[in-house]
């Protein structure tokens, strides 16, 4: 019976345009991954296939070797990849080859501009290996059928990839596809037995389908050759396995064309059986912080292809691990629903997690420069583990890595334990600094007094550093964090007696001064107070004890303050100083707002009102210049002649500093 064709013309969205135009016109590198393209679409239909059989008996296996079939014609110019998969419907043509662009292609367009080499090898990352069929050839025919159709329901998909193609109903009596390359002037040397072999091999031995492909002119009479290995990798020995093994298969399921940091490679036997053959890549893809990223371990039940992870199998901070987990416990026929609570998986789970962290310390300790790499990558993705997974929290907490104080760059390479390990005699804290970034943190006042004393401070400039905070309950290895920028410094026995005393004779001295300035803050203060944490800044804010270091974080990225900000006032400043000498200054209440602000600003916060801050700021500056021309007068005067003059319009006596002349003469301004 023939079918009535049923051809139509579509027109490619303007994103998958551009994509087949690139494909044809500016992509040269290794133009032979097409065919590892498309080989891997072909194994996942038939992966797909499999798993449908479990639930759809009339799909039943039918004693039909499932099988992928590579063929070239010399006389038409064609290379051909056949498989029995599952296959498309019209809707599912037109779905996924073409009209609509697919969820990556706007990330590989932006990818291929951003990488100037564009590459070829960027492809399989953002899925839209199809298309990299036009590398090679100017016409692809695709014909298929989804299993479990009519004969009649076959597609025809044809397109020479430039804005349009067409969509025919056909008979075809096989479910499966088959796709022809019509190849482009130039590129016949592909029309080659010994050449596709090779490729292949390279490319595409790791499927675990035979990849069979007749010799030259022999057609399929005979049962045609395979040309891979075509066993599961993870099921074959270590012993047997080269790196370039596993680099291939790494490839084959992440479409990462960069090598893996580091991978495992496991059989567990026991209450349940299993293997694991997980990898960590190099480099973070593309959807790392997407709405919805794609975990990347597969299941696998008796080799067959069960699903992708969509969290089962690997927790969310874990999320850039890829690779496979094969059960033999699970039955065929599971199903996403009949993962959950299924203790057999459960149980996966947790061994899998374990054995990858258990990787990552094994990496830090005995490749510490690759380490450092997976961090830059994936630090702030780890992280999240210590608020996801309580039970692995203290193996999580050793992997994490800050910039400290005793970082001679800005990279994060401090790990808790390092910092435990150089704790000065008689510190029983370990103190931290959250601030909205990492620049902000450096030069942040809070540390002045850690700076003078030589105690390490660890600079936690990224968001999720306020869950790691909370979530190790203020504590690792018995040893409590300690915000630097929260409550009275405790410096405990690392302050001397001489220093305590001083301290409380400061908070004497100062407490006149104090009320008034509390006072002419009007509530912006919760509470203003002396402290000895700042040793060349005049003030800072902190957040009192009983607010959360975690708010004042929080807060930081938005309008700026924790609940409570209590202004800190540094006693030996000579501002300060003259503040407290001259309590009945005039301009004590634009001192006191700009001491507030200048302190806010330096936390990275906005101020509430920062035209009347720059008015009150320039005011104060007015009347200084105003003093200094004054007293200028007065000395001239004094000297009474034109020689001194001279001399007594350079300011500043040689003795003083810059800025104890300021403070000087600003306090003349009052
Ligand atoms: N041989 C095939 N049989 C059945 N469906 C196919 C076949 N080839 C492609 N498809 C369908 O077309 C879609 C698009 O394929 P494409 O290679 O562009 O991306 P992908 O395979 O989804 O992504 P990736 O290349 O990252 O695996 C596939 O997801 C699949 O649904």
């Amino acid at each position: 019976m023939t079918v009535e064709a049923h051809e139509e013309t579509f027109t490619f969205q303007a994103e998958v345009a551009q994509i087949l135009d690139l494909m044809a016109h500016s992509l040269y590198s290794n133009k032979e991954i097409f065919l590892r393209e498309l080989i891997s679409n072909a194994s996942d239909a038939i992966d797909r296939l499999r798993f449908e059989r479990f639930s759809r008996p009339e799909l039943a296996d039918d004693g039909e070797r499932l099988r992928i079939r590579v063929a070239f014609d010399k006389d038409a110019g064609t290379i051909t990849i056949e498989d029995n998969g599952i296959g498309m419907s019209r809707a599912e043509v037109i779905e996924n080859i073409g009209t609509i662009a697919r969820s990556g292609t706007a990330e590989f367009l932006r990818a291929l501009k951003d990488d100037k080499r564009a590459d070829t090898e960027l492809i399989g990352q953002f899925g839209v290996g199809f298309y990299s069929a036009f590398v090679v050839a100017d016409r692809v025919v695709l014909t298929t059928r989804r299993a479990g159709l009519p004969a009649e329901e076959g597609v025809r998909w044809s397109s020479e990839g430039r804005g349009e193609y067409t969509l025919e109903t056909v008979e075809r009596p096989e479910r499966g596809t088959t796709i022809v390359l019509h190849l482009r002037e130039g590129e016949q040397e592909l029309l080659n037995e010994h050449r596709l072999r090779s490729i292949i091999q390279r490319y595409s031995d790791h499927i675990s389908l035979p990849i069979v492909m007749p010799s030259e002119g022999q057609g399929d009479a005979d049962d045609p050759p395979t040309v891979n290995k075509a066993s599961a990798l993870w099921t074959r020995p270590k012993s047997e396995l080269t790196e370039q093994d596993y680099r291939d298969y790494y490839r084959h399921i992440s479409g990462d064309f960069t090598d893996p940091i580091a991978h495992l490679h496991a059989k567990v036997e026991g209450r349940y059986e299993y293997t694991m053959l997980l990898f960590v890549p190099s480099r973070a893809p593309y959807d790392l912080y997407a709405q919805q990223p794609r975990h990347g371990v597969r299941l696998h039940v008796q080799r067959v292809f069960i699903l992708e992870d969509t969290g089962q199998l690997m927790p969310s901070y874990l999320r850039f691990v890829r690779g496979i987990i094969d059960s033999a416990d699970l039955p065929l026929n599971v199903s996403r629903e009949m993962l959950q609570g299924s203790r057999a998986l459960d149980h996966i789970r947790s061994s899998a997690v374990k054995k990858v962290l258990r990787l990552l310390k094994d990496l830090a300790r005995k490749e510490p420069e690759k380490y450092a790499e997976f961090w830059g990558e994936f630090g702030a993705v780890l992280k999240e583990g210590i608020a996801e997974d309580y039970d692995n929290r203290a193996e999580i907490a050793e992997l994490l890595r800050f910039t400290s104080t005793h970082s001679p760059t800005q990279d994060a390479d401090v790990s808790f334990r390092d910092y435990v390990g150089r704790m000065k005699e008689g510190q029983d804290k370990i103190y931290y600094l959250l601030a909205p970034t990492l620049a902000a943190a450096t030069a942040s006042p809070h540390l002045e007094a850690f700076r003078k004393k030589g105690i390490e401070v660890l600079l936690l400039g990224e968001l999720i550093d306020n869950w790691v905070v909370t979530g190790l309950l203020q504590e690792f290895d018995g040893k409590r964090l300690q915000s630097v920028a929260q409550g009275v410094p405790d410096f405990g026995d690392l302050e001397d007696e001489a220093e305590k005393e001083a301290a409380e004779k400061a908070s004497a001295d100062f407490a006149a001064l104090l009320g008034k300035l509390k006072e002419a803050l009007d509530g912006r203060a919760y509470d203003v107070r002396v402290t000895s944490r700042l040793t060349t800044s005049p003030a800072c804010i902190v957040a009192n004890e009983a607010d959360t270091d975690f708010a004042l974080a929080q807060r930081l990225r938005g309008s700026g303050l924790p609940n409570q900000p209590v202004l800190e006032i540094n006693p030996t400043h000579p501002l300060v100083e003259r503040l407290n000498r001259r309590q009945d200054d005039p301009r004590l209440a634009d001192w006191a707002h700009v001491l507030y602000n200048q302190a806010v600003l330096t936390l990275g916060a906005r101020i509430d009102d920062p035209a009347s801050f720059v008015t009150r700021l320039n005011d104060l500056l007015v009347a200084l210049t105003e003093a200094e021309q004054t007293e200028q007068a007065e000395q001239a005067e004094r000297a009474g002649g034109t020689e001194q003059a001279g001399e007594a319009g350079q300011p500043g006596d040689t003795e003083r500093t810059p800025q104890s002349a300021q403070s000087e003469q600003a306090g003349d301004a009052g």
